[in-house]
């Protein structure tokens, strides 16, 4: 993570330098000040003064200004090196994606996004506060050792209170309030939303009353832990008060004592009140690091993941259908709760396949067989832990990782409608595909039929916030977009699987006769068009366990002819 910030750390020492002036002003315009007043009520001549004044005004100044180049500047090195992280948890997201398969729902992104943001608070509300306090301790302790070392003594062991021991019990005390503030939270959310969804079902037992009273119950909960916790916050901010009026008066004391006189005294005091005040704010800077600790740690972890082996000397992609094939491949996912990839069951347990290329083959089996986790190895977005996949005679690890994604295309189970209208959508597979080709895929895919029904035809904006298309109009479009692109091999992961039996059987029909085009795999549950695919690659519980066309595959009792079986009685 420190190597995100590197790059930044002069604007970051700058921005703590900066913030260390303007406390080192406040500092010196309280003791100048102090030193003024005092010396004023003793009447001297007014030149004796002069210096005084105009330092209280430049003082001033300075203060205000510096905190403004400190904000800047903090603001300004974090918010790049922020950038910068970003970019670094994203590569190193997508090398775990292909490594592990590892976090692969948006819930776990979205997790990342923000524990990418609580790095914010890490520099701007723990580093530059804590650096600050150190430097103005310092200042402060030698400006008390000047007027009188008693008095910086008693100082320094101000600050250890008010600062790391303060600071420690306030990240304890408020820790533990926070983690019943937000188990009262959860609570109360779980209780509402039962309230609130199942509203009719509870009056209709009559259990409603029953229900909102544990609802009260919870929200009281709540009410008594936040309490607490604003107790916590309160003492903490009290004792600093009173540690800080402890020092201030004790180390004036001490001046006096050591024979510093009034103005001495009054300089050591005032110095005190504003060593102490920049050293406060580590108690919020404790507490807020005790927050931010397990995120920054999640980013660290996922830095830390081994990134994709890149080859030394990448061979070229052939041009045309390649051929594809496995050679004893295993992939595990991890098991569920977490732990390392490979423990859980094998998804794909030993799969040797070879397609030969321009060959169509269809992928059967029942769910759960390792039919996507197969397409997902071809396309290198799962990385097996043991055997080999092959394209055009090369194991994939030889290519440049680009130019297997530019290769090997289709439509997966995850595949995204971006907001835009549907003419991006597709180009997005073929930049600089002609109104006729946009058209070929889209009839391919019986997709043209559906734009020409749209209120602006291709122009029609969809995705996020665009029209609405329903679950089949979806899945057509991003077939439609996946036989654009077409790369040397087609994957294509249930490409009918929302539409109506016999609309979905005529597309996979068309897409296993259609001529020429690359390579394809496709994962179907429908078998009626199978006798148009090259091959059928039966699958179970991550094994290949029969292979052949659908006419030898239905004559032999088995896998394949079981399935069929079914598909025919349901269709009865
Ligand atoms: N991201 C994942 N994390 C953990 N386990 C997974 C993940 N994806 C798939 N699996 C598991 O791997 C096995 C094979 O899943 P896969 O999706 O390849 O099967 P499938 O034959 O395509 O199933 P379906 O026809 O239902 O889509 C299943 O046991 C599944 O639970």
């Amino acid at each position: 993570m420190w190597g995100a910030v590197r790059p930044h750390a002069a604007r970051l020492v700058a921005a703590a330098l900066a913030g260390v002036a303007a406390e080192v002003c406040g500092l010196g315009l309280v003791a100048t000040a102090a030193w003024l007043i005092a010396r004023a009520s003793q009447r001297p001549e007014l030149a004796v003064l002069s210096v005084a004044i105009v330092a209280v005004r430049g003082l001033a100044l300075a203060k205000g200004s510096l905190r403004y180049v400190e904000r800047l500047a903090g603001h300004d090195a974090t918010l790049r090196a922020l950038a910068e992280l970003r970019g670094r948890v994203f590569d190193a997201l997508a090398a775990r994606r292909r490594a592990d398969g590892g976090l692969r729902d948006g819930g776990a992104l979205t997790r990342m996004v923000s524990d990418v943001e609580a790095v914010q608070d890490l520099l701007l509300r723990c580093v530059l506060p804590g650096i600050a306090a150190v430097v103005c301790g310092v200042v402060g302790v030698a400006v008390c050792a000047l007027v009188a070392p008693a008095a910086a003594v008693v100082l320094a062991a101000g600050l250890v209170v008010a600062g790391p021991v303060l600071a420690w019990a306030a990240a304890r005390a408020s820790g533990r309030a926070a983690a019943r503030v937000a188990a009262g939270r959860e609570e109360l959310a779980v209780r509402a939303l039962d309230v609130l969804e199942g509203a009719a079902d509870l009056a209709v037992f009559g259990a409603d009353g029953r229900f909102a009273a544990a609802a009260g119950t919870a929200a009281a909960g709540l009410r008594r832990a936040e309490r607490a916790a604003a107790r916590v916050s309160a003492l903490v901010a009290g004792a600093g008060v009173a540690v800080q009026g402890g020092t201030v008066a004790a180390v004036a004391w001490a001046a006096l004592g050591a024979g510093a006189g009034q103005v001495g005294a009054a300089v050591a005091g005032l110095s005190a009140l504003v060593a102490v005040e920049s050293v406060l704010p580590l108690a919020a800077a404790a507490q807020r690091l005790r927050e931010v600790r397990p995120a920054v740690r999640r980013v660290e972890e996922v830095l830390a993941a081994p990134a994709a082996p890149r080859p030394s000397r990448p061979v070229a992609v052939p041009r045309g259908p390649l051929p594809v094939e496995l050679l004893g491949v295993h992939v595990s996912y991890p098991a569920a709760g977490g732990g390392a990839p490979g423990r859980g069951r094998a998804a794909l347990d030993g799969v040797d396949l070879r397609v030969e290329r321009g060959r169509r083959v269809a992928v059967v089996g029942a769910s759960g067989a390792g039919k996507s986790t197969l397409l997902a190895a071809v396309a290198g977005e799962v990385a097996p832990s043991a055997g080999a996949v092959l394209l055009g005679g090369h194991d994939t690890s030889r290519y440049d990782a680009e130019d297997v994604r530019g290769a090997v295309r289709g439509l997966m189970q995850d595949a995204h409608v971006f907001a835009g209208s549907v003419r991006a959508n597709l180009l997005l597979a073929h930049p600089d595909a002609s109104d006729g080709e946009l058209e070929a895929a889209a009839r391919r895919a019986r997709f043209l039929e559906v734009v020409r029904a749209l209120p602006d035809g291709w122009d029609t904006p969809v995705g996020t916030g665009g029209h609405g298309l329903s679950g089949g109009q979806r899945q057509r479009l991003l077939l439609a977009r996946a036989l654009l692109a077409d790369p040397p091999v087609l994957l294509l992961d249930e490409p009918a699987e929302a539409l109506d039996p016999v609309m979905a059987d005529a597309v996979v029909r068309d897409l296993l006769e259609a001529p020429g085009g690359g390579t394809l795999l496709l994962v179907t549950h429908r078998l009626a068009a199978l006798d148009a695919a090259d091959e059928v690659v039966v699958m179970d519980r991550g094994r290949v366990v029969q292979r052949g066309r659908h006419e030898e595959l239905v004559a032999v009792p088995g896998p394949y002819r079981d399935l069929w079986d079914a598909e025919l009685l349901a269709a009865a």
